[in-house]
């Protein structure tokens, strides 16, 4: 099977030249990229007035959270969590789960997300979703040990890996999750950890997100949650996706320096939390691979990483009283490349060059609040949001174009979403 997209505006992301061509696809990978392709494809897109980009890469998620979307708003994390968001999850079945994540694929490919991190319960439903969307994914069962299950959660994390690993045309990966500092005493994050250097396994967890976390982490091991994990060994032994790291001084900088992963930053669940700015600049000048996340739709409201982008940028221009600082090719590199390596799939992702994974995305271009174009990374970075997609494209295949889902039926996802989610709160 060759696609091949004709005239498009192209940015690579390799480098922060844009220039007008044609990209051709064959089976799941880009084959050529050139100002000119003459060749015969079984579809050929118009790519004219359209911006041509890797597919952006939410490096943190919780998908089925999306049927929680705007239920409980406006208050501190934890009491969120706990009086809002867990009692809400109790009431989820697996099909509330499959549902959910199906929903929030199905806006993510509409906004141009092509591939997610995700960490969460029920993980053989959102792995079932994934086939079916044809998105790309890394999953994880979110890991919690502050009450003894039997070793029901962990026999499932297993089960997760083994079962799904690879699958999907390997759209899918895996990871083992943690869930953060404050909810994994010493010796289970110990032995996940050895578990993830023993077999090569990534770990997955929220770090620092809240000031509240930090004064329990210093109440409990006297140490920042930076320090918590460094002393545990997690940063030498694996390659680790941190969620958050707000509250980092100086020092846990440097316990990040060198990590394998990095840092996933979610800047809209941040300023919507009141959680606070995390240093991504000073990450940045560290060499600490940075990438960007919405968190879950439950906190995140929208799942749109454009508004990711622009507040990443925003934000550190805010911190630092200074507009140099996280320009609009930083910011988008977030996004892509920076969103591959987390998820340890930058070799397959990330940019648009020939022989990686086809998974691209065409902006319309031809918008008021797009046009003139005389700087396609501002325009891309400060003005345009996800419903300026046009097409996705994931490994090759086309998942949306002219704005319609291709794997999803959008009627009978919003029937499902609109049971579902008053069954569920209703429940509480
Ligand atoms: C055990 S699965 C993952 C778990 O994480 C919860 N969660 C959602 N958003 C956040 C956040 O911002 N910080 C910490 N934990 C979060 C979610 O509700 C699931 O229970
Ligand atoms: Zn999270």
């Amino acid at each position: 099977m060759r696609t091949l997209i004709k005239g498009a505006t192209i940015l690579t992301m390799r480098s922060e030249e844009p220039f007008i061509g044609d990209i051709l696809i064959e089976g799941d990978r880009i084959a050529d990229i050139q100002p000119s392709i003459s060749t015969q494809a079984d579809t050929v897109i118009n790519g004219e007035g359209m911006a041509a980009m890797p597919g952006l890469i939410n490096a943190h998620q919780h998908t089925p959270m999306s049927l929680l979307r705007a239920f409980s708003d406006d208050l501190r994390l934890m009491e969120w969590l706990d009086k809002k968001m867990l009692p809400a999850e109790a009431q989820m079945t697996p099909e509330d789960i499959y549902w959910g994540a199906k929903l929030a694929m199905a806006e993510m490919i509409k906004s141009g997300t092509t591939a997610f991190a995700d960490m969460y319960i029920h993980m053989n439903e959102i792995a079932a979703a994934v086939e079916e969307t044809g998105m790309r994914a890394s999953l994880t069962r979110g890991l919690v040990f502050l009450e003894n299950d039997g070793g029901r959660r962990m026999t499932e994390a297993l089960d997760l890996i083994q079962r799904w690993s690879g699958k999907a045309e390997g759209r899918i990966t895996t990871m083992l999750g943690p869930h953060s500092p404050y909810t994994v005493p010493p010796q289970p994050f110990r032995e996940l950890i050895a578990l993830a250097e023993q077999e090569n396994i990534p770990l997955h967890t929220h770090l620092a997100e809240t000031k509240e976390e930090v004064v329990k982490i210093r109440e409990t091991y006297n140490q920042t949650p930076a320090e918590y994990l460094f002393h545990l060994g997690m940063f030498e032994k694996a390659h680790v996706l941190l969620a958050h790291s707000v509250h980092l001084n100086r020092r846990d900088i440097g316990y990040l320096k060198g990590m394998r992963g990095g840092v996933s930053h979610n800047p809209v669940s941040n300023l919507k939390l009141g959680c606070g700015i995390a240093p991504v600049k000073d990450m940045i000048e560290q060499g600490i691979t940075t990438g960007l996340g919405t968190d879950g739709a439950g906190s995140a409201t929208t799942l749109d990483m454009f508004e990711e982008i622009r507040a990443a940028s925003w934000l550190q221009k805010l911190d630092y009283g200074d507009p140099t600082k996280l320009p609009a090719f930083d910011a988008l590199s977030m996004a892509t490349t920076g969103s591959a390596a987390l998820l340890n799939i930058a070799h397959e992702t990330g940019t648009l060059e020939a022989g990686k994974k086809a998974d691209i995305i065409l902006i319309h271009l031809k918008k008021p609040h797009l046009q003139p174009v005389h700087n396609l990374l501002s325009l891309l970075a400060y003005s345009a949001n996800g419903a300026d997609v046009d097409t996705t494209i994931i490994n090759g295949k086309i998942v949306m174009q002219g704005r319609q889902l291709l794997t999803i039926d959008e009627e009978e996802l919003m029937k499902q979403v609109s049971i579902r989610s008053k069954r569920i709160v209703e429940g509480i």
